[in-house]
């Protein structure tokens, strides 16, 4: 069983197609990269996945749930990064994880732990029990990475991870994908990085006007990989 699936999903927001026909299957272990132009469906796609809104048309199966039927369900397996998320504003990250690992039915001593775990992994100690709101946009990315973690779910879904981080952190947080996704969990990562998705993932799959057009192992490719997306999504551009 696919850990992840799309079969022939179709998503209009009344007159824009945003999804039309969008099929893929992503295994167990895989860190696999959405890379596709602005608007070509990639949110779409991630908010489908996660229960967040529903097809018009079309199958999805998270780790063989549907999303569609058991939002719910699917919401307490996976972890999400939404694109561009703030946790909230009152409440300290040390707060935050309580609350995310109340959610996730984690033992006090579990959140505890990974609250410890994740403030040394990306240099948060210092700013646990600060209020959001008096974060930096990277402390509060650095945050919402550790909350989408947090409870070590076999799937996880993230949306341009690297944003507002330094380059430091940036290498940690590419080191921990890699580490997470050998331990035979799946991530799902969308990206305009083409060069983390050449770096890190497994597989990349290329989204243009709703559909998947190519799906490429970047360590498997002669070309370079914004070769390849320029080929598949860039014609009407050059
Ligand atoms: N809530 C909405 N209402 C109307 N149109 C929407 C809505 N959300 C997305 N769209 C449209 O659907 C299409 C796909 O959008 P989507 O956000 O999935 O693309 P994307 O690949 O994530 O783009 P980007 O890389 O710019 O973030 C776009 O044409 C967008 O304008």
């Amino acid at each position: 069983m696919a850990a992840i699936e799309c079969d022939g999903v179709h998503k209009a927001y009344g007159s824009i197609r945003a999804l039309d026909g969008l099929t893929l299957s992503i295994e167990a272990g895989e860190l696999f990269g959405l890379l596709g132009p602005n608007g070509a469906g990639k949110t779409t796609t991630m908010s489908i996945l996660t229960g967040q809104i529903t097809p018009d048309d079309g199958t999805v199966r998270v780790l063989g749930t549907d999303p569609v039927t058991d939002p719910v369900g699917v919401r307490e397996l996976v972890g999400i990064l939404p694109e561009r998320s703030s946790p909230p504003s009152f409440l300290t990250p040390r707060e935050y994880f309580q609350f995310v690992g109340a959610v996730r039915a984690m033992s006090d001593d579990a959140v505890e732990r990974a609250t410890r775990e994740w403030a040394d992994r990306l240099d948060l100690g210092g700013h646990i029990d600060t209020l959001s709101t008096d974060l930096s946009r990277g402390q509060k990315q650095k945050v919402m990475i550790a909350a989408a973690f947090l409870h070590e779910p076999e799937v996880v879904f993230i949306d341009e991870p690297l944003a507002n981080l330094d380059p430091i952190v940036q290498e940690t947080v590419k080191a921990f994908l890699s580490e997470y996704r050998a331990d035979g969990n799946t991530i799902l990562l969308s990206t305009h990085d083409v060069s983390v998705a050449a770096e890190r993932c497994t597989r990349v799959g290329i989204v243009h006007d709703g559909e998947l057009v190519t799906t490429v192992r970047p360590d498997a490719i002669d070309e370079r990989l914004i070769d390849v997306f320029t080929d598949h999504v860039g014609g009407e551009r050059a």
